[in-house]
């Protein structure tokens, strides 16, 4: 199977290509890209000028609810609003039920995408059994596996001893080990980000210390052990320089941060809005701009969704019941893309943080990922920078129709995905 996409602009960061070209896709693979490649050639040939073309993105944190919480996605639908957002590989996290700290659990996850997924799915298992924080999952087993790494996302791993001997594990198996900072005394009861806004609404914040006091103390674990610490959607400024600091230090830490912790505040919680409930709750303008800052200059590796999908009735209720999450897979890109379009961010930055710089936390063992030279998986995405659409959650493919973006208008839209050679998204 030969798929030719032709005067597209291509970009990929981790070739330093960006420039209109031909792209050819062979058997699954990126087989080259060139001016003028023969039509001819191709069993299907997508006209992509005017749009982008660059590597498909890889989502490193993404909650896909199967088994045990069908009624809020399933690895089906997940995956296709994945595909539909321009990613070709998402990384689910294990706070399933029962939850992914096993092989059977894993397999399933891994068993039922392959028959229903039209991209590739790397599961991510417990850090502990039952994510509870009491005794490590059988990490060896789960790597040997083929994991892409270890989470109790959700959860922190307070036991400090737990998190070290992780950290020293994952040195072995080269996995990361990803950390859901938050301290869990400081933040218990807390609804919101805390601040003037949250008494004003009578809700109880988390500060901004529950983050930086647990990211702090994993990245003194980090050091301790010369593990490969993933600091999860990060959110505050605090956050963005502490791990500036690790990283100068010599620390072997990345860091991702979300769509939502980029482009929204917690304005967005003003009218009690539970789709705008989220854990880290979403922050204040000056967090964002130290975020920018920190994608900048390299602080933070990777956007990840944190896509969190959850069933109308889990947030149609009090602020406080609500359940904390946003679905976020087919809205990400275009929400990030006004980033661009502001002048915050280039393009080429934001397709970096979308496809090199999460493989890279990946590790070697998924370097035909994440970027379009010869060889490399043919997972691709085009879109169209420019078109304006309105978010209408009845559209989703996603079982979450839970997001603050419901109604908006956002400039970016994502047209082809494909993965490993074959369709995947076709608007
Ligand atoms: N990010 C969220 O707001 N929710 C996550 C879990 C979590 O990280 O709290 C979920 O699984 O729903």
């Amino acid at each position: 199977m030969k798929i030719l996409i032709k005067n597209g602009r291509i970009i990929d960061p981790a070739g330093g290509t960006d420039k209109v070209a031909d792209l050819l896709l062979e058997n699954g693979l990126v087989a080259g890209i060139n001016s003028n490649i023969p039509s001819d050639k191709a069993d299907e040939v997508i006209d992509a000028e005017g749009k982008v073309v660059c590597p498909g993105f890889i989502d490193l944190h993404v909650h896909l609810r199967e088994p045990g919480f069908e009624g809020k996605e399933t690895i089906e639908s997940g995956c296709k609003a994945a595909a539909a957002g321009g990613f070709t590989t998402i990384c689910p996290m294990p706070n399933t039920n029962p939850a992914a700290d096993n092989l059977p659990v894993i397999d399933f996850v891994r068993n039922t995408a392959a028959k229903v997924s039209p991209i590739r799915v790397l599961p991510i298992a417990a850090i502990t059994k039952g994510r509870k924080g009491q005794e490590l999952s059988p990490m060896g087993e789960l790597a040997e596996a083929g994991v892409a790494g270890f989470s109790d996302d959700g959860d922190y791993v307070s036991n400090s001893s737990m998190l070290l001997h992780a950290l020293l594990y994952s040195r072995t198996f080269g996995l990361p080990v990803m950390e859901h900072c938050e301290e869990p005394c400081l933040a218990e009861g807390g609804v919101m980000n805390e601040g003037l806004l949250a008494c004003r609404l009578g809700l109880k914040g988390i500060p901004d210390a529950a983050e930086e006091i647990a990211l702090s103390r994993d990245i003194a674990l980090a050091k301790e052990s010369g593990g490969q610490l993933h600091l999860c959607h990060i959110s505050t400024a605090g956050s963005v320089e502490l791990v500036r600091r690790a990283k100068a230090a010599g620390i072997q830490v990345s860091a991702e941060v979300t769509p939502h912790h980029l482009t929204l505040t917690e304005a967005e919680v003003s009218g009690y809005n539970t789709n705008a409930k989220v854990n880290p709750p979403l922050r204040t303008q000056s967090d964002i701009e130290a975020l920018i800052k920190g994608l900048k200059d390299g602080t933070i590796d990777a956007i990840a969704t944190d896509h969190a999908p959850h069933t109308a009735n889990d947030k149609l209720c009090e602020f406080g019941l609500a359940a904390n999450g946003i679905s976020g897979l087919e809205t990400a890109f275009a929400s990030l893309m006004g980033l661009v379009h502001s002048g915050s961010i280039s393009l080429s930055l934001l397709i970096e943080k979308l496809t090199a710089g999460p493989r890279q936390v990946l590790g070697e063992k998924h370097k035909n990922i994440g970027n379009l030279k010869p060889g490399s998986s043919a997972d691709v995405v085009i879109f169209d920078p420019d078109e304006e659409w309105t978010v209408d959650t009845a559209r989703f493919f996603s079982k979450g129709k839970n997001t603050p973006l419901e109604g908006r208008r956002l400039k970016g839209r994502v047209k082809t995905t494909i993965a490993c050679g074959r369709i995947a998204y076709r608007e």
